[in-house]
C-alpha cells in the first residue's frame, strides 16, 4: 500500500481498561481486602503497529491484564504504589515502552461489625467516596495523582448566596441560610513518589471534610478554595489540587397553599440542572506537571 507522506501518526497509547482486581490478604485469620478497577496503557514506539500492522512491539492488552493480576500476587499496598510498580515493570521489561498511563479506581470495604474490632472476613461495601489514582510515566519521570470522587456532602445551614449581579434574566432571590450540597470530585498531584499514599489519602479526605464543614460559605467557589488551601497548607508533598463540584440545589417548597409555614425545613432536592463549580488550587511555585493531567476528564 502506498503511503501518504503528509499524514503521520500522532500521540497514541493502548492497553487494557478496567481490569477488575480483588486482592485478599490472608496471612492471618483476619483478612484484608483491596478492590480496584485498573487501567494500563503503554506509550512508546508503536508506529509500526499503526502503520503496518506489525505486532512485534505490541505487548498484548491481554498480557497487560495478566500482569495486573500477577503483580497483585505480591500485594497491592496502595493504588498509587501498585500503579508505580506496573509502570516500572512495563518500562523495564520492554525497551520500546518509554512510558504510559496507569489508573485505578478503588472501592472501600468496611468490616461487618462484630464484637470489638469487626468481623475477620466479612465486609460491607463502603458507600463513601471512590478513591482514584493515576500514574503517568515518561522515561524516568513519574507523576502521581491521587484523588476521590462521589464524596457526597451537605450542610444544612451556614451557607448563603447574596450580592450577585441582577439583570433582566435574574430571578434568584438572595439567601443567607440555605442548604449547600455537592459531590466532591478532587484530584491532587504529589511532588514525590516516596510516600505512604494510604495515610495521605485518609488525611486529605479528612481535611476536605473539615474544610467543607467549618466556615460559613458565601459561595461554593469560596468553599472549594478553602478545601484546596487546607490540603496544600497541611501537605507540602502536594503541589496542586483540582476540584469539580456540582452545586446540588435544594429548593424550599412553598407550603403556604396548605396554610403551613416553611422555616427552612422542607426542600425539593433537584437533580438537574445543577451548578458546576470547577477550579484548580495550587502553589505559585508548583513543580512542572508535564502531561500528568492529560486524559483526566472532567476537571479544568
Ligand atoms: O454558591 C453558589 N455559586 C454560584 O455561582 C451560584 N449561582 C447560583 O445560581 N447559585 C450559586 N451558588
Amino acid at each position: 500500500m502506498s503511503r501518504n507522506s503528509r499524514i503521520i501518526l500522532g500521540s497514541n497509547q493502548y492497553g487494557k481498561a478496567e481490569v477488575r482486581l480483588v486482592k485478599i490478604t490472608r496471612d492471618t485469620a483476619r483478612h484484608e481486602i483491596e478492590d480496584l478497577n485498573v487501567t494500563s496503557q503503554l506509550r512508546g514506539d508503536f508506529e509500526a503497529a499503526h502503520l503496518d500492522g506489525d505486532t512485534a512491539h505490541v505487548v498484548a492488552t491481554d498480557t497487560q491484564k495478566n500482569t495486573v493480576y500477577a503483580l497483585a500476587r505480591q500485594g497491592v499496598g496502595s493504588p498509587e504504589a501498585f500503579l508505580l510498580r506496573l509502570a516500572d515493570h512495563f518500562t523495564s521489561s520492554f525497551d520500546w515502552v518509554s512510558g504510559g498511563r496507569w489508573a485505578a479506581d478503588s472501592f472501600g470495604w468496611d468490616r461487618i461489625q462484630a464484637e470489638g474490632t469487626g468481623h475477620p472476613h466479612s465486609f460491607v461495601r463502603n458507600g463513601q467516596a471512590v478513591r482514584t489514582a493515576v500514574v503517568v510515566r515518561d522515561g524516568d519521570t513519574a507523576h502521581v495523582i491521587g484523588g476521590l470522587k462521589n464524596l457526597t456532602v451537605l450542610k444544612s445551614t451556614e451557607s448563603g448566596f447574596v450580592g450577585f449581579p441582577r439583570d433582566e434574566y435574574t430571578t434568584l432571590t438572595e439567601v443567607t441560610d440555605r442548604i449547600l450540597a455537592t459531590d466532591v470530585a478532587a484530584r491532587w498531584r504529589y511532588n514525590t513518589t516516596d510516600l505512604d499514599f494510604n495515610a495521605m489519602y485518609d488525611d486529605v479526605q479528612r481535611l476536605l471534610l473539615e474544610a467543607f464543614s467549618e466556615n460559613y460559605s458565601l459561595a461554593l467557589q469560596q468553599t472549594l478554595y478553602e478545601m484546596g488551601e487546607k490540603v496544600l497548607e497541611a501537605h507540602p508533598e502536594i503541589d496542586e489540587i483540582k476540584f469539580s463540584m456540582p452545586n446540588k440545589h435544594h429548593f424550599l417548597v412553598d407550603l403556604s397553599p396548605f396554610g403551613l409555614d416553611n422555616p427552612n425545613e422542607v426542600f425539593f432536592a433537584a437533580d438537574r440542572p445543577y451548578g458546576l463549580i470547577e477550579a484548580t488550587v495550587l502553589r505559585d511555585n508548583a513543580s512542572d506537571a508535564g502531561n500528568a493531567w492529560e486524559g483526566i476528564a472532567g476537571f479544568c
